[in-house]
Order: C-alpha cells, then sequence, then structure tokens
C-alpha cells in the first residue's frame, strides 16, 4: 500500500537525522520544507521532499492533495489517565464555589471518588467508556498516548484498568503505553497504615502486574498528602526489578524534594512541575529525565504553570501532555495543550510544536518511531485544514482545524462517539 501526499503547504518537524529529543535553545526551531510531497508505504514514511523532486513514474494506491495544508507528525501524549469511570463534574461545581482541590480530597472526593466509581464498573463497562476517549483524542490527532492506571487503588481494580488498556492497545492504531499508578492515593482504609498499602503494592499487585506483562511504566503521586520521596523510591526500585522504567507526577503542588529522588531513581520523565526551585533546575540540568508540563490541569484547576520559559532558558527540555483525567483535566486536546503552552506559558509555537511531538515521545521511550517526519518512522500525520501558517494552530484556540489523521499509514475516520 502507498500513498502520496502532495503539494503541502508546509510540512512540519522534518528531521533527517534521528534526534531524541530537544533541548533549551534547540526547541526553538522547527525544521519545515515548503511545497513538499511525503510518501507512505505501509505504516511508514518512506519519503518526502520539495514537489520539484517528486519521484516520477511511481504508482500510488492513494493520493491526497494537501494544497494549501499544512502536515505534522501526530501528537505524542506521554500522560494521560483515560481509562477512568464516570466523571466528577459535580466536584468542578465544588470548585466553582470555593473548595480547593485539597478540601475536596479531604472531604473522601477526588482520586477516592473516582477510584470508589472504579471498582463498582465491570471490565467491559469500563473498556467502553475509555474507548470512546480514545477514539475522541484520535481524532484530535493524537497518535502516540500513555495511559495510566491508579483509580483502582485494589489489585482487582488496577489489573481490570490494566487489562483495559492492553484491549485498547490491541483494539486500537494509535501507539499505546500503560503505566502502573498503583501509588496514587492511599485507600481509606490504608489512611493510618501507609506502608500495608506499600506493602500490598510491592507483594502483590506489582508481580501479578508483571506476570501479565501489563506494564511498561511506573508512577506514583509523589506530593505532600499523598506519597513521600522515600515511599515513591521505594515503590519505583521495586518496580524497576520487574522491568518498569519510572515516571512520576511531582511538584504539582509542593517542592519536597520529589525531582531529586526521582533524577536519582532514572525516572525516564518527571511530570506537572507547576512548584519548580532553582535546586530543581541545576538537578534536571544533567539528566536523561524529561520534563513534562500540563498545562491544561493549571487551566482547569487554576493553579500556577509550570515555568517553561524559566527551564527552557536554563537549557531543559521540555514535553507537553494532556494529563486527561476525570478531576484535574477532562479534556485529551493536544491542540488546546498546544495552544495553553503558547498563551499562558509563554512558548513559541516551534518550541510547543517540539514539546508536544519529538520531546512528547521520547517522555514515554517512542522517539524512535514517534514525533518527527523521519524516513522509517511511523506515518501518523496530522493533515490540517487549509491555513495562513502553522502560527494558526496554535493562535486559533478551540477551533479544529484538523482536517485529516493518519496513524500507521491509515486514514481515521470513526462514528460519531454517542
Ligand atoms: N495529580 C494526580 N493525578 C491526576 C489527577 C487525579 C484526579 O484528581 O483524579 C493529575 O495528574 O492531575
Ligand atoms: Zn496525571
Amino acid at each position: 500500500m502507498k500513498l502520496l501526499i502532495k503539494n503541502i503547504k508546509e510540512l512540519l518537524q522534518i528531521r533527517e537525522q534521528h534526534v531524541d529529543k530537544l533541548a533549551g535553545e534547540q526547541m526553538k526551531t522547527l525544521p519545515k520544507l515548503e511545497n513538499a510531497y511525503l510518501i507512505v508505504k505501509d505504516e511508514d514514511i518512506i519519503d518526502y521532499g520539495p514537489m520539484a523532486d517528486l519521484p516520477q513514474n511511481v504508482v500510488f494506491d492513494q493520493i491526497i492533495d494537501a494544497t494549501g495544508k499544512t502536515v505534522l507528525p501526530s501528537w505524542v501524549d506521554s500522560h494521560t489517565h483515560i481509562v477512568y469511570a464516570g466523571n466528577r463534574e459535580l466536584e468542578f461545581v465544588d470548585r466553582i464555589n470555593g473548595l480547593s482541590y485539597e478540601e475536596i480530597f479531604n472531604r473522601g472526593g477526588g482520586i477516592l471518588n473516582s477510584a470508589k466509581k472504579l471498582q463498582e464498573t465491570s471490565e467491559e463497562d469500563l473498556y467502553n467508556q475509555s474507548k470512546k476517549r480514545l477514539e475522541e483524542i484520535i481524532q484530535l490527532g493524537t497518535g502516540a498516548v500513555e495511559i495510566k492506571s491508579g483509580y483502582g487503588l485494589t489489585l482487582e481494580s488496577e489489573l481490570k484498568m490494566l487489562r483495559v488498556i492492553k484491549k485498547l492497545k490491541e483494539n486500537y492504531p494509535i501507539e499505546i503505553r500503560a503505566t502502573f499508578l498503583g501509588a496514587h492515593a492511599f485507600p481509606a482504609e490504608y489512611k493510618e497504615n501507609h506502608q500495608g498499602y506499600i506493602d500490598l503494592m510491592i507483594n502483590e499487585m506489582i508481580p501479578a502486574i508483571a506476570k501479565e506483562k501489563l506494564a511498561d511504566f511506573i508512577d506514583a503521586f509523589l506530593e505532600t498528602g499523598y506519597f513521600s520521596p522515600e515511599e515513591t523510591e521505594k515503590i519505583i526500585q521495586v518496580g524497576k526489578e520487574y522491568g518498569m522504567v519510572a515516571k512520576v507526577h511531582v511538584n504539582q503542588f509542593t517542592a519536597i524534594g520529589g525531582i531529586k529522588t526521582c533524577v536519582e531513581n532514572n525516572a525516564l520523565s518527571v511530570d506537572h512541575l507547576e512548584i519548580v526551585t532553582d535546586e530543581d533546575i541545576a538537578i534536571l540540568k544533567d539528566s536523561k529525565t524529561m520534563p513534562v508540563a500540563l498545562p491544561t490541569c493549571s487551566f482547569f484547576i487554576s493553579i500556577p504553570y509550570t515555568p517553561a520559559r524559566k527551564m527552557i532558558d536554563a537549557g531543559l527540555p521540555l514535553a507537553l501532555a494532556s494529563d486527561s483525567n476525570p478531576g484535574t483535566t477532562p479534556s485529551g486536546n493536544m491542540n488546546f495543550v498546544v495552544s495553553t503552552a503558547c498563551i499562558k506559558m509563554k512558548m513559541t509555537p516551534e518550541e510547543a510544536i517540539n514539546a508536544a511531538t519529538i520531546n512528547g515521545a521520547y517522555a514515554m521511550g517512542v522517539e524512535r518511531d514517534y514525533g518527527s517526519i523521519t524516513k522509517g518512522k511511523k506515518a501518523s500525520l496530522i493533515i490540517t485544514k487549509p491555513l495562513n501558517s502553522f502560527y494558526e494552530l496554535p493562535y486559533a484556540f478551540g477551533s479544529n482545524l484538523i482536517d485529516q489523521v493518519i496513524l500507521k499509514g491509515k486514514t481515521q475516520l470513526f462514528k460519531q462517539n454517542n
């Protein structure tokens, strides 16, 4: 199966040589080709170039004319919780009426509210609720996504979540990686017995999950009132013994030394980072750990934005992800994430697109196959509607500027979600 996309007004994020990630100044450049073609064979990008060099006498099975349109690699969303049951719109109204995220959690809401709902939901129902969200993000241009457990908080329900993620992975062309987030919150019955829940995770959950090969990564909510740096360290070290790489929620509300713990334990990414100290920046500077910002979480619950300017100007890399979840970000729209990063965090469109493609791919370990227009990478692409320039993507926030989504070489069309 050979597909030609021709007359592309702007072909973005072309990288002839493989890059793992981009940091500091490098993020300012988004290489592009104007009036270009791109050729796909089966699942892969095999060629691209200026229209003047389009190979002649080649027979294509499908031709897309992208006159006036921009083509870019699909978004890579390295941090989501899109598998969940029900939603939390009542807490949304509680927050409007003055309660904080912390106050809602302390009343038994928040993560524990979602856990209760999920424990009462069958695996089949959970799959059906979650697949609608997955189809929605595919239509919004996401081509690779990380999905976390963490609303189960019992052996049975964590397995249920991870099996749903596995089934989504089997049934959809979007690239999926799974993360075990048993350490999302202490269940009420373990409030005064942290060690008991940690023992449950270490002795039962992690071995069972590893046995079924259900998780690539391990995560914890390292935060005041949730998991301490020491508790997190223990959990991620055991995860590592079972082949799970750490990706950690840290510094969402407070800086308690969590970034240091994560970097020392070779975390692939540290995510949230709404509160970042100068010491944290220095620790991240010479590490392989990718900082990940989640600006639509800041938008939704009115907390500070990750200081992206300060971090990038200090030479750090930065990835952007949606954090799609029922409590703090009920949206998996990466287009809005990119807009919010530009509008609220003063990232340039070039920086934001780099952060949502190649750096996102690094943050979920798929940078060999996703995140840039490079020969041999997966043909997972966004074709926009006609645009003046790609700057319109973050500028026209709230508009859907996507005309077509191609995942692994195939156009994606879903029936309207109902
Ligand atoms: N902060 C921790 N976890 C999620 C939110 C969980 C929830 O409120 O359901 C997050 O990344 O924002
Ligand atoms: Zn999260």
